[in-house]
């Protein structure tokens, strides 16, 4: 799913059109005022001239780069290859719909109360469209409206979801609406655009207003993507050493993906080299999977001697949940104060976060506890610890202790190959080696770095499973890391808000 802007949303109404105007010319001056989004609503017209009608706004919105979404009819949507569906309480099911129309398309619901709101969440909607927020003249209300206390009681109720405000909005109450409430992504505005005389300006007015209270998303993730860009050149030019201390069961391919983005593996766990190591090293991995109690003392050995040096230490807490010696080790190890990244699987953050983890042995088992759940887990750990935390699954959570970030680039088949968490680990650390002044983006850079090249690697013709997955892995890291900028077109990042 493309991360969308739901900032200023427009909802059409050929019958607001002044006359002098046409239909789709106020969509071209909605879209060139800055709308960065499009729900085309006909309540009256039949299947033939809605589809025909769809094919014209598509057309439009595709110049602009905005998605556009059906109001309604699922089948419309469909014909046309919209980018989503918005459905009201009255309409086809939001589990039917989620059926006919994929997981890859956006599907909004209409809510008027708390519990719609909260079904809607459960049911998997991909966005929410709460109102009315105030009497409108564009829809005859048969439900209450809402005001902004209503709203944000909706918001208050409901983990956070990407939303939009929709009801009698114009630029002073929005102005209003956003400056009392909290969570909200956007405003949904139908008659101050289409019967707006100059409906490019009335845009342009109403962005520049919802932008002082609302981040586009687009800019976070542009603004990350660019990091990672210049964080992958960095590795290429300086080629950091990047000492690994990780299990016997992932050595090798540790080593090839650390090589193949750019940076020079040492695989070391001899004590009488490591602090010489640390002299010239660029980072630090260590990898708790197959610990033993002689690499455990050299392990903290290297730590004191990298943080000494200053050098990042990317902590990997394999199974750490899965025996007693391996949660007194992820404790001993935490609270040295010497880790820069914490990078485990869902099953072993939730577990060091106290927030439920649940594992069978080193893989993680289970979800993880809803998104609110996920980010809390990786905030409250990353402030305790002072680190930056990393959660991976199929949905990827990363902190500083102060911003969470969700990563939704991935695929299936890196849960099917052993070591793939540790093979994050191992690229987290050729990222900090030389990407020392944000480590907060050099990790989302380096799980946006893997995540792609399983993308690129499993849409190969050459990949057949697991095992040719796994060499493809390996080749898609080299290949997207000669040409970063490939970053652009599939990474999915955005900010979770608590
Ligand atoms: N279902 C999934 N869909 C997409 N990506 C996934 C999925 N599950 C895991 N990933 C990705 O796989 C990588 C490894 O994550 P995972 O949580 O499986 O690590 P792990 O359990 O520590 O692996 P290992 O112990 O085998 O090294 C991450 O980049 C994550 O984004
Ligand atoms: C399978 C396995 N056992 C110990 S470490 C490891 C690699 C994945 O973490």
């Amino acid at each position: 799913m493309v991360t969308v802007d739901y900032s200023l949303y427009l909802v059409t109404d050929s019958s607001l059109v002044p006359h002098d105007l046409t239909f789709l010319g106020q969509i071209e001056k909605a879209l060139e005022g800055g709308v960065t989004l499009v729900q085309l609503r006909e309540k009256d017209l039949d299947t033939g001239p809605f589809i025909e009608l769809a094919y014209k706004v598509k057309a439009l919105t595709r110049q602009f780069n905005v998605p556009l979404i059906i109001n309604d009819r699922i089948d419309v949507a469909l014909a046309i290859d919209a980018d989503g569906v918005h459905i009201g309480q009255d309409d086809m099911p939001l589990t039917q719909a989620r059926q006919l129309f994929g997981n890859d398309k956006i599907i909004g619901v209409s809510c008027n109360t708390i519990e719609e709101a909260q079904i809607a969440v459960h049911q998997g909607a991909d966005y929410l469209g709460i109102g009315a927020v105030w009497n409108t003249a564009t829809k005859k209300l048969t439900k209450k409206t809402l005001g902004i206390q209503g709203v944000q009681d909706i918001l208050a109720a409901i983990p956070p979801i990407p939303n939009v405000v929709i009801g009698g909005i114009k630029l002073d109450n929005g102005k209003e609406l956003l400056e009392n409430t909290t969570g909200v992504s956007g405003l949904s505005i139908v008659s101050g655009i289409m019967a707006a005389p100059d409906a490019k300006k009335a845009c342009k007015e109403l962005l520049s207003m919802i932008r002082n209270y609302v981040v586009n998303p687009m800019t976070v993730q542009n603004e990350i993507v660019e990091y990672a860009i210049k964080a992958i050149e960095h590795i290429k030019t300086k080629s950091p050493l990047v000492h690994h201390m990780t299990n016997n069961v992932v050595i090798n391919d540790n080593a090839n993906a650390t090589l193949a983005v750019g940076a020079s593996p040492i695989m070391s766990t001899n004590d009488e080299e490591v602090n010489d190591i640390a002299k010239i090293n660029g980072s630090m991995v260590l990898n708790m999977g197959t610990l033993s109690p002689k690499m455990a003392e050299t392990m903290s050995m290297a730590m004191k001697s990298n943080h000494d040096l200053g050098h990042p230490i990317v902590f990997d807490p394999v199974g750490a949940a899965a025996t007693e010696y391996r949660r007194v080790h992820t404790k001993k190890f935490l609270e040295s104060g010497t880790v820069t990244v914490l990078k485990g699987n869902t099953g072993e953050i939730l577990y060091i976060a106290e927030r439920g983890g649940k594992s069978r042995g080193v893989d993680s088992v289970g979800g993880n506890g809803g998104e609110e759940n996920a980010a809390l887990a990786v905030k409250e750990t990353a402030q305790k610890y002072n680190c930056i935390v990393a959660m991976t699954g199929e949905i990827d959570y990363v902190s500083d202790g102060h911003r969470v970030f969700a990563i939704e680039n991935g695929d299936n088949l890196l849960a099917c190959i052993t070591g793939s968490g540790c093979m994050v680990s191992s690229i987290v650390g050729c990222f900090t080696a030389v990407n020392r002044d944000n480590y907060l983006y050099a990790t989302i850079a380096a799980i946006l770095l893997v995540t792609i090249a399983s993308e690129k690697a499993t849409k190969r013709s050459d990949v057949q499973g697991p095992g040719t997955f796994r060499s493809a892995l390996i080749d898609e890291l080299y290949n997207v890391s000669n040409k970063p900028s490939i970053l652009e077109e599939y990474a999915k990042i955005r900010e979770v808000k608590l």
